[in-house]
């Protein structure tokens, strides 16, 4: 109960409380210097060195929680930002805002069917049973395809959904099986449980990433903007290398195209008047190809090293 006093001057952050999307989390908070001490099985903690207490939630529950408006800002997927904006009619939760695209958690929601079964196409599974998790995307999805097949067959636009859709809360991928769905709306990422469990997908619902959210009217904006930019600045430390390398100043010009750097390389006299050394940002998936051309050109002393920690525009 002590706890909560402390919460009254703090803006609230929700990051996952499990699953997926929490270890990247945590190593999102550590790299931006949120320190905080969690209690065995407390769901909130004061963090130590801001006014900011971490909630911690099931990444379903967050955007509720941000759209509430007393949660400031959060971490989820987007399939369940998507999920939560997809309630019919729009409730007063809704209506959230996506800061950031954090670029892990990485998968689709896809409609899934029997491999080797009649139905080909999502067209085929109108006024037949879904099972999934993500029911408001799910009857989205075949409202509109409904609509679609019932203006091309004059019938009426506005009628009830015929297509049953059933949630359950996890193994979704057993529906089909089992026989109690013909078709399934699910996660997929490498597709190992897709494919175990005899099924293929038909269409993509949702792509999604993790992301940062926040509510509409954030209690502090300015801390919201200090933690977004922080947050950028370990995401692009991770995205990219510092390059520095020695080159002849006869192939500067090259050297240029192959590492043009952010703004632009840092070129920096050496006492031998004929050489530079060159020092620029590099994406980390293209280093080695961008060393490989380095080389090409004569460049000597090539170095790649790690960003702990990066402020860019
Ligand atoms: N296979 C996956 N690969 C990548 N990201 C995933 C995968 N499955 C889920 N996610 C992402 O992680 C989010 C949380 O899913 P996860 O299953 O980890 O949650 P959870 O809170 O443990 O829920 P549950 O108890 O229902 O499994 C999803 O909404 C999605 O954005
Ligand atoms: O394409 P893949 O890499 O195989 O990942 C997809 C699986 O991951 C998720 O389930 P999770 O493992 O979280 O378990 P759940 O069924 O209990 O939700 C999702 O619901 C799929 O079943």
């Amino acid at each position: 109960m002590e706890l909560v006093n402390h919460l009254n001057d703090r803006l609230l952050f929700a990051v996952p409380k499990k699953g997926r999307l929490q270890q990247a989390c945590l190593d999102l908070l550590t790299g931006s210097d949120i320190q905080f001490h969690r209690h065995n099985r407390l769901d909130i903690a004061l963090v130590k060195n801001l006014p900011l207490a971490l909630v911690f939630l099931p990444a379903a529950d967050i955007p509720t929680f941000v759209g509430e408006g007393r949660v400031d800002l959060g971490i989820t997927g987007r399939d369940q930002v998507a999920e939560h904006e997809a309630i019919v009619p729009p409730t007063a939760t809704t209506g959230v805002e996506e800061i950031m695209d954090l670029e892990f958690g990485k998968c689709k929601l896809q409609v899934q069917v029997p491999e080797h079964g009649e139905i080909q196409t999502p067209e085929q599974l109108v006024g037949k049973n879904i099972v999934t998790s993500f029911t408001n995307l799910s009857e989205k999805y075949f409202r509109q395809l409904e609509q679609k097949a019932s203006q091309e067959d004059g019938a009426d636009a506005t009628a009830k959904l015929r297509t049953r859709i059933k949630f359950v809360g996890g193994s979704v991928e057993a529906a089909c099986a089992l026989g109690v769905a013909d078709g399934i709306v699910d996660l997929v990422e490498s597709g190992e449980t897709m494919r175990a469990a005899g099924l293929k997908a038909i269409d993509t619902v949702v792509e999604s990433t993790a992301v940062l959210i926040s509510s509409k009217h954030p209690s502090d904006p300015k801390l919201v903007n200090l933690i977004a930019t922080r947050i950028r600045g370990v995401i692009t430390a991770q995205k990219y290398v510092l390059c520095v390398y020695n080159v002849e100043r006869k192939n500067l010009a090259v050297a240029e195209t192959i590492t043009p750097g952010r703004r632009a390389p840092t070129i920096t006299g050496l006492e031998d008047k004929d050489w530079v050394s060159v020092s620029a940002m590099v994406a980390r998936k293209e280093l080695a190809t961008i060393m490989d051309q380095l080389s090409e050109i004569g460049a000597t002393d090539i170095f790649a090293t790690k960003l702990e920690n990066t402020r860019t525009s």
